[in-house]
């Protein structure tokens, strides 16, 4: 059997592996996110996802899974905030509205690769922005883009979603565990 090769820092891509009984190995990847375009958040999150993946050097029956997640309002795509402020700013911009999550993945051995990407979309509840404010303070949203984690605290700005809410999370499982076969890659359970 294939070995998957987790090129990701993120503990959420990690635990949604692990939630469905894959066995893995973690490589962080850093390439630089600032020079990719943001017209086409769809050719964005595919993009930086082939950037991560291309980035570890793979072996003979390895597989990496790589993947990337932006949030989308009204063409502005929003990544992890860096600051503060940018945190706020995120907050005010997606309250009381609907906006998209695109993650795109790509998983590629030595002989074949696969990228794609999936979109959810997610409403908003509109809060009093002292309570945006308060929640920032809590220090969950800088490593999430959009600046929100729908699977912890910030699971009370959510309205409702249309689409996987696994995507949101920062990897579609389940569309991953159909790829991930096909690379002769299984989870425990298919054993
Ligand atoms: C919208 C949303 C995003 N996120 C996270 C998923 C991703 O980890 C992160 C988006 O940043 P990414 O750049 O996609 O990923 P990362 O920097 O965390 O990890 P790596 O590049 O090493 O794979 O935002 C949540 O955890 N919950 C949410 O509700």
């Amino acid at each position: 059997m294939a070995e998957l090769v987790l090129a990701s820092g993120s503990p959420r891509r990690r635990d949604l592996l692990e939630q469905v009984g894959f066995s893995f190995v973690v490589r962080s990847t850093n390439i630089d996110e600032s020079f990719v375009t943001a017209d086409d958040p769809k050719a964005l999150v595919e993009s930086l996802a082939q950037r991560k993946g291309q980035a570890i050097s793979l072996k003979e029956k390895q597989v990496v899974l790589s993947a990337d997640t932006v949030v989308c309002y009204e063409g502005n795509v929003l990544t992890k905030p860096d600051n503060d402020d940018q945190a706020l700013q995120m907050l005010n911009m997606l309250n009381g509205k609907e906006h998209q999550v695109y993650t795109g993945v790509m998983i590629r051995s030595l002989s074949e690769e696969v990228i794609f990407s999936t979109v959810t979309n997610v409403e908003f509840w509109n809060v009093p922005e002292q309570v945006l404010l308060q929640y920032m303070n809590t220090g969950e949203p800088f490593d999430k883009a959009g600046g929100y984690g729908i699977q912890s605290v910030g699971a009370f700005l959510v309205k409702q979603i249309r689409g996987d809410y696994f995507n949101v999370v920062g990897l579609p499982i389940s569309r991953v565990v159909q790829e991930l076969i096909r690379f002769h890659i299984y989870p425990s359970f298919f054993k």
